[in-house]
């Protein structure tokens, strides 16, 4: 007799995250910190990279696809309707010593006009001498996009930066189930509710 053994179902959830930021912000540096829990200082890269990443965010295994854009200078952006389609959540990153950076936030925010979740993080905190946007700024640019802000540095934070990506994450999950039980809410909608615990059958007929 043989025994078939049932592979549990994986309950694996994937998650599209787009980082987006003028050059040198430290996109790149951001993801593999969160990745890696390492600094690594110079990238050469030319193009956009994608990275993917397995995290617990909540007790909850979670596959991060990561899109690091890679724009050529402070006035290329993002195509927004190829972002808005592909990523859950985006991660809208300037430097606290790069005020163009904090405008070129703005300007891409403009563009990405959607429901799909956003954070703002500012980086290059450890360069608070070179401060050229204060936390006051990123703050109130933060309440008009309606999210979440944080300041942390690639170079000296390990847990802050891995917090930004989480709480991403969680928003965009957040968002997930509330469109999915808007969705169920509406098939149901039509039908008439059941207000009866029991089966027909159990009915006293009239
Ligand atoms: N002091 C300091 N330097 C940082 C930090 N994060 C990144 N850098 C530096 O900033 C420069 C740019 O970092 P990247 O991670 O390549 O920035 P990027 O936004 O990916 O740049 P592009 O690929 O050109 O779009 C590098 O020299 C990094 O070492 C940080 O938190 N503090």
């Amino acid at each position: 007799m043989t025994t078939r053994i049932r592979r549990k179902k994986s309950t694996l959830t994937e998650l599209k995250i787009a980082v987006i930021g003028s050059p040198s912000v430290g996109k790149s540096a951001l993801i593999v910190r969160f990745i890696t829990k390492r600094y690594i200082g110079e990238y050469d890269h030319q193009t956009e990279s994608r990275y993917k990443h397995e995290a617990m965010v909540d007790g909850e295994p979670v596959l991060f696809e990561i899109l690091d854009t890679c724009p050529k200078a402070d006035d290329e952006f993002p195509n927004a309707a190829e972002l808005i389609q592909w990523a859950d959540g985006l991660l809208l990153v300037y430097s606290i010593t790069d005020r163009r950076s904090f405008n070129y936030i703005r300007r891409a925010k403009s563009d990405l006009q959607s429901d799909t979740p956003v954070q703002l993080c500012a980086n290059k905190v450890d360069m608070v001498h070179l401060r050229q946007v204060s936390r006051d700024e990123g703050e109130i640019l933060a309440k008009d996009f309606e999210c979440k802000f944080s300041e942390v540095s690639a170079a000296d934070h390990v847990d802050q930066v891995a917090e930004v990506f989480n709480e991403l994450c969680k928003e965009v999950l957040a968002c997930k189930r509330k469109s999915k039980q808007s969705l169920l809410e509406r098939m149901l909608g039509g039908t008439r509710p059941y207000s009866r615990g029991k089966s027909d059958s159990n009915l006293p007929k009239d």
